[in-house]
């Protein structure tokens, strides 16, 4: 405790720098200030929690990677993790037993042969989604999710969801707003005086609990309806393969008070609050990266028909032969990371790094825009550029992977679908590529978009919405796409 902290802004007394910390606007430019000021590691106070942010891949490498061991929990908060009920998640767990078990399953459900098993419904979602934006291609945000979520419900589930208004999704994202007003820290003063959360309910000022419990009711309901349901499947005997159905079957049991099978609810959950708008955000800026950069595009085109054609759709099994679309996958992931400061990590001992110390329980956020950003490793950063990942004429590759230093995450809280994401933006990027061309992303008034992508205002990168020309690339295409494979 005598050594020192890392610089930082200067706080007051008692809330610290609580009044300069970003919440939801400024995020990544309010680091990137700071990083200029104070260099790699910045420290600022949250009133009583001390934060650091890490500026550069080396110290998010020494820190979040070699020593994962210690700086693999979560920060908890009164309000979104007790109140909410939002900390029992796999995504929030606090490191331990329990975030363990949850690993344990998703890394059961996440390995390939298991992913190949839902190739099918991964085509089915795809030709779906094609089909969709022949007949309304201004709405290819609402597709992209219709088409992320369904692929998540049937490898979650084992469901088929009917339409973009199934009244499931109505269920699963009936806490949407409620998550994003509670997930930045220090929105409710409950947070930072603790006390708070025993004042009765009828007290004025106390009208959080009831936004907490009606929170809470809702998460429940989320995870309730779909179990019960693959519950009376199994009964049944007629469950589809799912998540949830091989869960069960292998435990062997379904009653409730057991905790193993809680986990498999909260896991399945996971899979839909975690799993849909993120791939769906990295698709959509996919195509805005297409249309901006028509070059890259028509490159990715004619390795797609060189080795697809026209007459069929791009498969699984297509993809050793296609290495520019690899490369296409890794630097839409760098352009536009979603997570543009991943998620806080949190240290659960007492450390020291570079001669400064970092108490157990400290928040730690890597500021994964800076590093992807980062002209040292990725000259001329804001152009979108895929050869940066392809061999050299020395055979060598310069530029490191994003998928491995910050677009999934870091050390052991790194992305627990990260297979599944990937197999899902490379055959949307494939499909979309093969099937359509686009041009001229423009925004709501019609004005053309930066190519450089600024950064988002919050955590998350969910791309603006724009609106392009999109026109399918043949006859021969567009019939195959109606009639469906
Ligand atoms: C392109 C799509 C995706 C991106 C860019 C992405 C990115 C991330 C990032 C940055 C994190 C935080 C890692 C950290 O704290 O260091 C994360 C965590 C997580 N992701 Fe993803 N993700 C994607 C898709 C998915 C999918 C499809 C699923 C599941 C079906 C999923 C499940 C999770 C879970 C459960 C966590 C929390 C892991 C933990 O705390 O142990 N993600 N993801």
């Amino acid at each position: 405790r005598r050594l020192k902290l890392p610089p930082g802004p200067k706080g007051l007394p008692i809330v610290g720098n609580w009044f300069q910390l970003p919440a939801q606007r400024e995020t990544v430019k309010t680091y990137n200030r700071w990083a200029e000021q104070y260099g790699d590691i910045v420290h600022v106070k949250d009133f009583g929690r001390y934060v650091f942010i890490l500026n550069s891949l080396k110290a998010v490498d020494d820190l979040l990677e070699k020593r994962s061991n210690i700086y693999s929990s979560r920060p908890q908060f009164i309000m979104f993790h007790k109140l909410m009920g939002f900390g029992e998640t796999t995504t929030f767990l606090p490191y331990g037993d329990k975030w363990r078990k949850h690993r344990t399953l998703f890394n059961q459900q996440m390995n390939k042969r298991a992913i190949d098993q839902f190739e099918g419904s991964q085509y089915e979602a795809i030709e779906e989604l094609l089909r969709s934006i022949l007949n309304s291609p201004t709405r290819t945000h609402e597709h992209f999710r219709h088409m992320t979520g369904s692929i998540v419900l049937r490898f979650a589930y084992g469901y088929k969801a009917k339409a973009k208004d199934d009244p499931i999704y109505g269920v699963l994202n009936s806490n949407g707003a409620a998550f994003a007003r509670a997930i930045i820290p220090g929105a409710f003063l409950v947070d930072n005086i603790p006390i708070l959360r025993y004042v009765p309910d009828w007290f004025p000022g106390a009208e959080f609990k009831k936004f907490a419990t009606e929170t809470r009711k809702r998460l429940q309901h989320s995870r309730e309806l779909p179990f019960q349901t693959v519950k009376a499947e199994l009964r049944a005997g007629n469950a589809s393969p799912s998540f949830m159905a091989n869960a069960l079957t292998e435990l062997g049991t379904d009653d409730e008070s057991n905790e193993d099978v809680q986990a498999v609810k909260w896991v399945a959950n996971a899979f839909w609050a975690a799993g849909t708008d993120t791939t769906a955000a990295t698709i959509a800026a996919f195509i805005q990266a297409m249309g901006t950069f028509p070059a890259t595009m028509k490159k990715a085109q004619k390795e797609i028909d060189d080795v697809v054609g026209h007459t069929r759709f791009p498969e699984f099994n297509d993809r050793s032969a296609l290495p520019y679309l690899d490369a296409i996958l890794k630097e839409t992931m760098r352009w536009a990371p979603i997570f543009p400061a991943a998620l806080p990590h949190s240290t659960t001992v007492d450390d020291v790094y570079e001669g400064y110390q970092i108490p157990a329980g400290s928040i730690v956020i890597p500021n994964v825009w800076r590093i992807l950003k980062d002209p040292e490793t990725y000259p001329d950063p804001s152009v979108f550029r895929p050869e940066r990942f392809l061999p050299d004429e020395n055979g060598g590759i310069c530029e490191k992977d994003p998928t491995l230093t910050g677009a999934f995450g870091y050390g052991r809280r790194i992305c627990a679908g990260k297979n599944l994401a990937d197999a899902t933006v490379w055959l949307a990027i494939a499909t979309l590529l093969w099937a359509f061309d686009f041009s001229d992303p423009r925004d709501e008034n019609g004005k053309k978009l930066d190519p450089k992508v600024p950064p988002p205002p919050g955590a998350f990168f969910a791309p603006q919405k724009y609106t392009m020309d999109i026109t399918p690339r043949s006859k021969e295409i567009e019939a195959l796409i109606r009639e469906g494979a």
